[in-house]
C-alpha cells in the first residue's frame, strides 16, 4: 500500500495490549507506512506481532521521548495497567484509550500527569481503513493533543469527535459493536435463504455478496447524491412487486427499528455499568 503522503506519526507508540482492536489499528498504520521501529507492544504472551516492531512482556523503565500510549487491552486490566505505566508517563506523553465504559474523568485519575487523554472507539474495520472511530476529550488536552492523535487516527476511517462524553458508550453500541450486529445479519440472511430453500453454501455466498455490494452502493449513492439508505431500499421495491411484500414484514410494527432500538440500548446500557465497575 502507498504511504498516505499527510500521514504525521508519533515519534514513538507504545500499545499496551494488542488483541483483535489495536492489532487492526497497528496493521492499517503498519500498511499506511509507519516505521515499524518506532512501535513497542507489551503483551503478556511476548508472541510477534509484525516484523520489526518490539514485543515486551514487562513494562520498560522509562518510555522513549516523545511516546504516544495507546490502551488496547480489556476494560478490567485498567487498574493493573495504570499502577504500573502511570509513573512513567509525564505531561507530554499523549494517551489514547479504547477501553469500552472506561470514561474519561476515571482515566484522568489513573494517569495524573498526563495532559493529553483522548477516548478512542474504533470498529474492527479500520484495518481496511474503512472503520468508524469515535472520539472524545475534554478542555485539558491541548490543541495540538488533539490534533494529532486525529492525524493518527485518519487513516482508519471515519472519525467523529463527540462533543458529550454522556453519548459514548450510544456510540459504541452503534458503531464499535456494530459491526457484529451487521455480521449477525448477514449470517441471518443467509440461513433465512437456506430455511426457504437455497443450498446453505450458495445463500451464504450470496448473503455476504449482496451486503457487501449494497454497503458499497449505499456509500456511494450517500456520497454522491445524498440518497439515504432508506431511500435506496424503496428504488429496489417495485411497487407491488416482491421486496415490498418483504419490507412490509421488516416495517411492520416498526418490527426492524424496535428490534436494533432493543439492540443498541443493551449494548449501551452494559457500557453504562462498565463504568460503575459492574
Ligand atoms: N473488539 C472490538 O471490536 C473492539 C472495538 C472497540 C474497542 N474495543 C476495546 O478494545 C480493547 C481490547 O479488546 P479486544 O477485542 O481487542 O480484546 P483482545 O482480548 O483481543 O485483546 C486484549 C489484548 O490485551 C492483552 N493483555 C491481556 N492482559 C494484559 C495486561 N495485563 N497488560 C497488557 N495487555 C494485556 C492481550 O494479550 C490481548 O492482546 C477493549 O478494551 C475493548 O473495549 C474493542
Ligand atoms: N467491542 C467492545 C465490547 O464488546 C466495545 C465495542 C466493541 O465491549
Amino acid at each position: 500500500m502507498t504511504p498516505i503522503p499527510s500521514m504525521r506519526w508519533p515519534d514513538h507508540l507504545f500499545l499496551i495490549g494488542c488483541g483483535n482492536m489495536a492489532g487492526q489499528m497497528l496493521s492499517r498504520w503498519l500498511d499506511c507506512g509507519l516505521d515499524p521501529a518506532r512501535v513497542t507492544v507489551l503483551r503478556p504472551s511476548g508472541r510477534p506481532v509484525a516484523d520489526g516492531v518490539t514485543v515486551i512482556t514487562d513494562y520498560p523503565s522509562a518510555l522513549p521521548a516523545g511516546t504516544t500510549v495507546l490502551l488496547g487491552m480489556k476494560p478490567y486490566q485498567i487498574a493493573d495497567v495504570a499502577a504500573a505505566l502511570a509513573p512513567l508517563c509525564r505531561a507530554d506523553t499523549p494517551i489514547i484509550s479504547i477501553l469500552a465504559g472506561t470514561t474519561l474523568a476515571d482515566l484522568r485519575a489513573r494517569f495524573p500527569a498526563a495532559r493529553d487523554i483522548v477516548r478512542a472507539m474504533p470498529n474492527l474495520p479500520v484495518g481496511l481503513g474503512e472503520g468508524v472511530t469515535a472520539l472524545f476529550t475534554d478542555a485539558t488536552t491541548g490543541q495540538t493533543g488533539k490534533a494529532d492523535v486525529e492525524a493518527l487516527i485518519q487513516p482508519l476511517g471515519l472519525a467523529e469527535w463527540i462533543a458529550d462524553e454522556s453519548l459514548f458508550n450510544q456510540v459504541t453500541a452503534l458503531s464499535g459493536c456494530g459491526p457484529a450486529f451487521l455480521f449477525r445479519f448477514a449470517d441471518a440472511l443467509a440461513r433465512a435463504g437456506e430455511a426457504i430453500g437455497i443450498p446453505a453454501d450458495q445463500a451464504a455466498r450470496m448473503a455476504l455478496a449482496t451486503v457487501q455490494g449494497s454497503a458499497n452502493m449505499a456509500a456511494r449513492a450517500s456520497a454522491h447524491a445524498g440518497d439515504s439508505p432508506a431511500i435506496l431500499a424503496d428504488r429496489v421495491a417495485s411497487p407491488g412487486g416482491m421486496t415490498r411484500q418483504g419490507l412490509n414484514v421488516l416495517d411492520a410494527d416498526d418490527r426492524l427499528l424496535t428490534l436494533l432500538t432493543d439492540t443498541l440500548a443493551a449494548a449501551r446500557d452494559r457500557g453504562e455499568a462498565m463504568a460503575r465497575g459492574e
